[in-house]
This record gives C-alpha cells, structure tokens and sequence, in this order.
C-alpha cells in the first residue's frame, strides 16, 4: 500500500528514467535479451530496486513498464514477452537515438520467417545478422541463400540495400525484379551472390531486404525479409588485438546486512616509515544520520519538508562567505560522500575467486575489472571486505579485510591476516564488498575548519586591504630569459617574489600553453633565490602535474634544497627516476622525515592532498612564506585548501585554467550546489579584485596569459574560438611550430592537423568494462611508423618516441595500444628509446606537451555515450577533456576517430568541419555511409506498404540504385 502511494507521487519522468537506467543495467550485466517479463520483474526487484540502499523509493516494474511502453521504450506482447528498445542498437553504428526506437519495432518483424520464406548465409547468421572478416585487401565473395520451406509456391520479387556502402555488390544468376520476378516452389533454393571489398580497414554494415509475393497478381500486397550484414577488414595486428575472450560484465550482487565481525588485514603502513609526528589531529567527521533524508528531500522538495531540512537547503542556497564556510563545505562534503557510498557499492560482487601472488606468496590477486579507470576507485592503502561465499547463509559472518598493496591494470593485490592466509584455498569463492577511504573527506573537513579557526579570510575572500596599490618594481635575472620578453610574465614574476598582494591569493591564469607553469616555476626559483629565509611548498592536485613541477624546478635548483614528498597511495613503480634522488621512496618503502628535517628544504613538492600530511606532522603555521598550486582550476576548493593552514602569513599563488580539467564529483546535488567551481574559478568569477576592469585585469593581483608558445596556429584555432572568445594569440616559435608543415602525409601540406575518420567497433573483453578499439590502433600505429620510420625525409627533421604521445580516454585502448607498440609491431618494439613514447588519458597529460600528439577517441557507437557521461570518461560530452587533448600538441596534431558519432557532439562536428573546410579531413568518406535515419524510414515505408491495401508500387523499388548490383 504504502509503495503505492509512493509511485502515485512520482513523477512519469523519474519513472522514466528509473526505467531508462534499469536498461542500462541489464544492458550492463549482459542480460538484455531476456524477454520474459516475470524474469525481468524478478531481476528488478532482488537486484535493481531499491539499489541505493532505499535511499530512493523506486518505483515498481509494473509503473515502469507503463511509463516506458508510454514512451516507445518498451513494447510487451500479450504473452508478457517484453522488448527493450535498447537491444538493437548494436547493429547499426550510425545511429540517431530517438530515431532509433522506431527501428527496434519495425527489425523484429522485419527478421523473421514469412510464409515458409527463409534466408540464410553461407557462413552461420546470428540474430538475422552476417559477419564475416577480411584481413586483405582483396574482393571477398559470401552466398545468400533465399529458400523455400513452406508449402506454397511464393513469387521472389525483389531485393534491394535499405542502408549500404559502396564496398558492397551483389549478383544474382536472374537478376529478379518485379518485371522479372521468380517462382520459388516448395524445397526450391535460389543463391544471390555478394561482394565485398574495402581498401581501408574498419567496419562495414549493410541491410537488405527482401521483397516477395504469394502470387503474381499485380495488386497483391508483398511481404519483406531483412537481413544485416556486418563485414571487417582488418589487419593482422588488429587480429592479434582482437578481444581475447568474449565481453562477459561480473554479475553485480545484492547484499543484505548481516551481522558481522572483521578479521583485520595487514595495512601496506607497515611498508613506510614514519618520523613525521601526528601532531594537528585528524577527526573522523563522520556523516550526520540526517544525510541520507536531506538527499532524499533536495531530489524531491515538495515531500514534507522539516524544519531542519529546510534550514539545510537554505545554507547550500546560500552565497558562499567566510561566514558560513566551513558549514557549508562541510554539508557539501557530507552529501558528496553519501553519493560515493551508494556508487561504490554498485561494485560488491559474489563469487569472485582469488589467487597467490607468486612473486609474493602474503598476497592475493584479485581481478578487478576497471579499477584503473577509477571504476570502482581504488588506492593503495585502501581497503575491501571478503566474505566467504559458503558463510552467507550464516547469521552473522566474518568480513575479512584485505588491504590494497597495489592498483594493476585490472586487478588488486591484497594482503590479510595470517589466519585468513592460512586458511586460503585456491577457487575458494567470495564476496567483495568495496569501500572508500575516508581520508581524503576527512583531510578537507579538517581544512574548512582550521580556514575558520586561522582567520583565514583574506586569502579566501580577499578585499585587498592590507596592500597599496603599486606593482613591484625589482629587477631580476630570470633562469629562463624568454620570459623576460613577455611583460605579464615578467611582472607575475616580480609581483610574486615581491608578495604584493598578500594575503591574497596571486593569480596566474590564461588558456593552455601560455606559460603559466613556466611561470610559476620561475617564480618559485627566483623566491628561492632572493629570498634567503623563503620556505616554498609546491603542490598540484595530481602527482603526474607535482612531478612536472618538480622536474622543472630541478633544472635550476640543487636537488638537495628540493624535496619531493609522496603519500603511500602511490604506486613506486610510478615514481620517475628523475626524481628517485630527492623523495621520499626508499626502495620499495615511502619514509615521512621529521618535522624538523622536512623543515630543512627549501622547497617541498607534494600533491595539494599530501599536504595535509604536512599539517597533521605539525609544521609551524608561517613556516611557509609561499605556496604555489598549478592546475589549481582542477581541484576542488576544499581539496586545494588542505595545506593552506600555512597561508596566513604567507603569499598564495594559483594557476590553472578553469576551461581545462575540472573538479570530477559523484553527486548531481553537490554539482547544483557549487561544489564543482573551484577556488580559482570562484576568485576569478565571484572577487571584484580578480575581475577585469576598464583597465583590464589588476596586475597586483592577477595576470592573465594569452600568447599561446606551444602550438601551431591551425591547431589552436578551434580551442581558441570556442572556448577563449579569440583572445589567444599563437606566439609559438617558426620553427617549431612549422616543423611537420612540409609532411608528406599531410592531406594538405601547411596545415598541420589531420581528422582521420575510421569506421571501427568499440569492443570489450573478459570482465573488463574498457573500451578498446582495433581499427583506430591499426591507424595510430600507422601514422606512428610514417613519424618514426621514414623520418629525415623530404625536410622534415628527425623526432625521437619522446617527442610523441598518443591520448586516448579509456584504459583498455591504452593497453592495447601499449601491447601494440612495444610487443605485436616488428619494427616499433625495437626502435630506439620507443619506451619513452607516453601512452595515456587526457588526465595524465595535462599540463604536458609533446612535438606530435595522436588522439585516438574509441567510440563508434552510440550506445555507451551515455554511460561516459555517468562515469566521466570518454570525450564525448566533455569539452574540457577535448580542448586538453586538443591543445597538447606543438606542431603536428592527429586525431582518429569516427566522424559520424563524434559529429552527435556539437564541440566535435565543429572540429571536424574546421579540419574538412580546411583540408585536413582524411579517411572514412562520410558521403557513402547512409545514416540510421535514412533506414528506418525505409523500413516504415516497407511496413505501411506491408499492411496497406493492394498498392501499384513496391516501395522498395524506390530505393533502387544501381550501383549496388554488379554490373552483368
Ligand atoms: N615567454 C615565453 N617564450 C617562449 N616560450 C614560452 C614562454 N612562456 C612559455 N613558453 C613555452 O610554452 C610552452 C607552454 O608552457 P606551459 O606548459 O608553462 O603552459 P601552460 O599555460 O602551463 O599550459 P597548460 O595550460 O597546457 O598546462 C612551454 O614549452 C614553454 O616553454
């Protein structure tokens, strides 16, 4: 009753979209085919509803399946089967997703056997659809076959492609038409012959059908038969790519809480060794009980409302001031871990098996498919819970902890107690249950409230009372001269080292590759320098941009006064060798020095999380006289705050670009709310002092950056245009902004920017949920032996794998790509240095830049944009992860990918266009590929025409073009 009256208060939209999402999941574990609705209504109510942990009341399967049949999204059959319209759309790539819901009804009908009519291939047809693979490039030939078995005579009158591409042919020995229409009797088989041949690799689709008639009366109503077909041309190398086992998603658990006790594991701590003191102490800032009711009430405000609750909404409404700044964060901070407790638990699992490391026999491996693209997130030192699968059924069970030792590709290293070690036996089966590590919640919780206790205002709200009102006026020999020739560079520098706007933050911002880590690091070496009591801490959100930070600084600075500090989080095999000297890995182990050796180095480079670690080891407030954050725009506020205790008395400088990167939350509500702007952002947006004025900017507090050093004008032209109004001015260098202008790949020489379109297929293998695909790898590698092989040619400079990277946004293709390079190509493997060639998401390049970048972008299919979304990943949807991909390169940039679902993204289509208009297109000729569109509505037509009254005119005839049928 009580769910009744729930439902009855849902709006058809959430219902919709509960539907929607169950889909998805089904779609997700692989069970989409399942029709049979009592099936579909149990899979709903034990594993789906109610997921959150009741938090939403979801509807029942009976509510969702009207809402969805109401909106075209599921057909059920008076036999209770039920058809998602989800289940289709792998066949056809070139999809338009509210087109495609027509499609999903017309292909069931549209496949199946009429009137004894039955079409087969020569090689097995799965689900009315034809594969086959080619890996030359030569003409493949493929039989159909149109058979009889029924027991009346049928007229086969015509066949013709709904939706097809030039690399098909077809022959028939009668050439049928209606005008020549066939008898096919009883038993009778007629072959139609096909061609395929394609000069480029990638994917090919083609649907047919076929039109016959019972008898041969000139108005009698024909029926149709469709069939797909899918045809590959591949290389060896994507063979040997090609997914390994079939794609088989883990079967997501429903747990119910039992009692339990935990066995204890053995913490990776006791691999670090600890001088530095726990001084400033760490509270655990556990979630209010309210948390869960207030996240229900913000989704749904009109159910009842308490005072409480209201008093809540009103303080997230509420303009962020130094005043009810730590109340607020900490709010924020509470609903966004709420939301981290509900995504992490979509990762538990039953029936996992595990294995001894056998390197390490105290370890166990445990596969865990996309842990490396933070599905689920998982950092050394964290922690997961394994229950026995036999003792489930028990009343209260042990939960055995395993503790993270370290993160691989697709699988965790753990270590437990003794006695579970002991009591281990291969193929023993379990269930995993994921959870978070607090830490980084509870570091921020702690920053919010020293920010209050420490008076730190100014630096978070600055007025800039305390300053005059004259820039500084030193002269300084820079390290890098050529900043001496940009006069905002120039003055950053000197405002910096003179600290003329303390305490409030100095700003460095400007789009990518206008310098502003260069400046910084300058800065910072020039504060080293000049100021002889300075103590610098340098920091970035991540350790791949505190690592660059540090690589620079160790250009100028004696390695001794520099010190790099990591957390145990990080993996060692990730600590680069330019830095082994100066950290804090110790072999295998990471050492936390005293407080007062720490306080030794001039400059400690951590990332803006480790520097809490700092503050908790009780480094005197003031012991900093200047802290720098690059990347700043990445990081949320209360993240970049975390070491900011030291700020009070000295001088704050951030750098980013809030257009690059940004903060990555869980929750939609803490996004509402204003979680998502960073510090930087809201200075440079909310702060009078950071705004430009008739004056433009106020160089005491803020310089803005916008000669862009790095790249070739043709690659900035589109970033420059959609994303910083056209204030970016290439001030790149001739030469090497010219370097591959002369290329002789180039589909026009001067530009140096290449659109390849591919047609491939975005595939997955085992349990891992990455993407990867084969065609756009055959390409890049293509494009890396044309770098790399033939170099020296024809003017073109020689360029080493260091001056090379290659971006792409899911991990599996990473691998793969890694796999291709270093082990499957016979010349690449051995090609000098080729280790130093960087293969990696937009994440670890940020802030880099290398000579050539080749962007490889995976998606080929609709289908799973949505899920990029959900999980942010992938680029489309994403224009701050495409203008970092977009703006790494210097002077030559290559992007491979299919142009059709790119062009569904409008930040794409208008880079494609760009590159068509300006000569740079290359590959898949768009003209050819029909879309989506174009069949259904083919289709549809077939089907009136199927149900109308006797007609003159076969529908199908209308799309006759003869190109499709071989000459004779
Ligand atoms: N004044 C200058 N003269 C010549 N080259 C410069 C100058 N300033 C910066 N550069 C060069 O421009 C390139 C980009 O600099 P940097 O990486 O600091 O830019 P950024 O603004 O931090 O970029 P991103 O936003 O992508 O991180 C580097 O190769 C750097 O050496």
């Amino acid at each position: 009753m009580g769910r009744r009256n729930r439902n009855a208060r849902l709006p058809n939209a959430d219902i919709r979209s509960v539907g929607l999402d169950f889909i998805e999941f089904l779609h997700e574990t692989n069970r989409i085919s399942i029709i049979n609705r009592d099936e579909l209504q149990e899979i709903y109510n034990s594993e789906f509803r109610d997921r959150d942990g009741g938090v939403k009341k979801d509807p029942n399967f009976s509510s969702i399946l009207y809402v969805l049949r109401q909106g075209h999204k599921a057909q059920v059959t008076r036999d209770r089967r039920v058809y998602f319209n989800r289940s289709l759309l792998l066949d056809v790539q070139y999809v338009v997703t509210s087109i495609i819901e027509q499609y999903f009804f017309l292909r069931s009908e549209f496949v199946a056997d009429k009137n004894g009519i039955h079409i087969s291939s020569e090689t097995e047809m799965v689900d009315a659809k034809i594969y086959f693979c080619v890996e030359r490039e030569e003409v493949y030939e493929q039989k159909l076959f149109v058979e009889n078995r029924g027991t009346d005579s049928v007229y086969f009158t015509y066949y013709s492609p709904l939706h097809w591409i030039h690399c098909f042919k077809f022959e028939d020995p009668e050439r049928v038409t209606r005008s020549n229409p066939l008898l096919l009797s009883p038993g009778e088989t007629y072959e139609i012959k096909m061609n395929f041949f394609s000069a480029d690799v990638g994917v090919y689709g083609a649907t047919m059908a076929f039109e016959f008639k019972p008898n041969i009366q000139l108005f009698s109503r024909p029926f149709y038969i469709v069939r797909f077909i899918e045809a590959e041309f591949r290389t060896q190398l994507a063979a040997e790519l090609a997914p390994v086992e079939p794609y088989r998603p883990f079967k997501l658990s429903s747990i119910q809480n039992v009692p339990f006790t935990v066995d204890e594991g053995v913490p990776p701590e006791s691999l670090t060794l600890n001088r530095l003191g726990y001084q400033v102490p760490l509270k655990d800032y556990n979630c209010p009980s309210y948390i869960n009711e207030l996240t229900k009430f913000l989704k749904d405000p009109s159910s009842a409302p308490k005072a409480y609750l209201q008093e809540k909404k009103s303080l997230l409404e509420s303009v962020l001031s130094f005043q009810n700044y730590a109340e607020r964060f900490h709010l924020l901070l509470y609903l966004e871990e709420s939301q981290m407790w509900v995504d992490i638990k979509r990762y538990n699992k039953d029936d996992v098996t595990m294995e001894r490391d056998q390197r390490n026999k105290k370890l166990l491996m445990l596969e865990v498919p996309g842990v490396s693209e933070n599905r689920p997130s998982v950092l050394r030192g964290d922690h997961l819970l394994l229950t026995k699968s036999e003792d489930l059924h028990l009343l209260s069970v042990t939960k055995y902890k395993g503790y993270v030792h370290r993160v691989e590709l697709d699988q965790l290293k753990l270590s437990f107690s003794s006695k579970f070690l002991d009591s281990f036996i291969d193929n023993m089966k379990f269930r995993v249950e994921f959870t978070f590590n607090r830490l980084l919640m509870r570091l921020q919780h702690r920053a919010v409230e020293l920010a209050v206790q420490h008076s730190l205002c100014e630096v978070l709200f600055p007025m800039g009372s305390n300053s005059d009102n004259s820039n500084a006026e030193l002269s300084l020999s820079l390290f890098d001269r050529s900043l001496e020739k940009n006069r905002e560079q120039y003055a950053a520098v000197c405002n910096i080292v003179a600290g003329v706007s303390k305490p409030a933050p100095y700003l460095v911002f400007g789009p990518p590759g206008t310098g502003k880590t260069v400046t910084m690091v300058e800065a910072i070496k020039q504060v080293e320098k000049c100021i002889l009591d300075a103590h610098i801490l340098a920091c970035a959100p991540s350790n791949s941009a505190a690592d660059q930070l540090c690589e620079k600084l160790l250009q100028h600075v004696d390695s001794h006064k520099v010190y790099r500090m990591y957390a145990l989080s990080r993996s060692p095999d990730q600590v680069p060798l330019s830095l082994r000297a100066c950290c804090n890995l110790k072999g295998e182990v990471y050492e936390f020095p005293s407080k007062e050796e720490l306080m030794q180095y001039k400059i400690l480079v951590t990332t803006v999380f480790t520097a809490g670690r700092l503050v908790t080891g009780g480094l005197p407030v003031g012991h900093f006289t200047h802290i720098f954050v690059d990347e700043a725009g990445h990081a949320v506020e209360s993240e970049v705050i975390v070491g900011l205790l030291h700020a009070e008395t000295g001088q704050l400088v951030l750098a980013g670009d809030p257009k690059q990167l940004g903060p990555i939350l869980r929750s939609p509500i803490t996004i509402q709310y204003g979680l998502g702007l960073s510090f930087l952002e809201r200075l440079m947006t909310k702060n009078p002092l950071y705004q430009k004025g008739d004056n433009g900017f106020n160089t005491r507090y803020v310089t803005k950056l916008l000669r862009n050093y790095r790249s070739h004008r043709a690659i900035l032209e589109i970033p420059n245009e959609m994303f910083y109004d056209g204030e970016l001015q290439p001030y790149a260098d001739e030469y090497s902004a010219n370097f591959f202008c002369n290329w002789e790949h180039l589909p026009k020489r001067g530009f140096p920017l290449i659109f390849h379109g591919v047609h491939g297929k975005d595939e997955r293998e085992s349990n891992s949920p990455s993407f990867f695909n084969t065609t756009e790898i055959t390409k890049v590698i293509d494009y890396l032996k044309k770098l790399l092989l033939s170099q020296g040619k024809k003017g073109i400079g020689k360029i080493s794998p260091k001056d090379i990277g290659i971006i792409t946004p899911y991990r599996k293709q990473v691998e793969k790509l890694r796999k291709a390079i270093k082990t499957c190509d016979r010349e690449l493997r051995v090609y000098q240095n080729i280790e130093e060639l960087k293969v990696g998401s937009v994440e670890e390049f940020q802030g880099q830049e290398r000579r050539v970048i080749i962007v490889s972008t995976v998606r080929s299919c609709n289908d799973y944009i949505k899920m990029d979304t959900d999980f942010n990943i992938g680029f489309l949807n994403n224009e701050k992860r495409f203008n970092v991909a977009i703006t790494r390169a210097k002077s030559l940039l290559i992007v491979v990918g299919n142009p059709i679902i790119l062009s569904s993204d409008p930040t794409w289509s208008r880079f494609i266009q760009y590159c068509t208009d300006e000569g740079g297109y290359t590959g898949l000729n768009r003209g050819i590929v029909e879309g989506t569109e174009d069949v259904i509505r083919r289709l549809a037509t077939l089907r009136i025409q199927m149900e109308a009254e006797d007609t003159e005119e076969s529908a199908i005839q209308q799309y006759v073009n003869p190109e499709w049928r071989n000459e004779q």
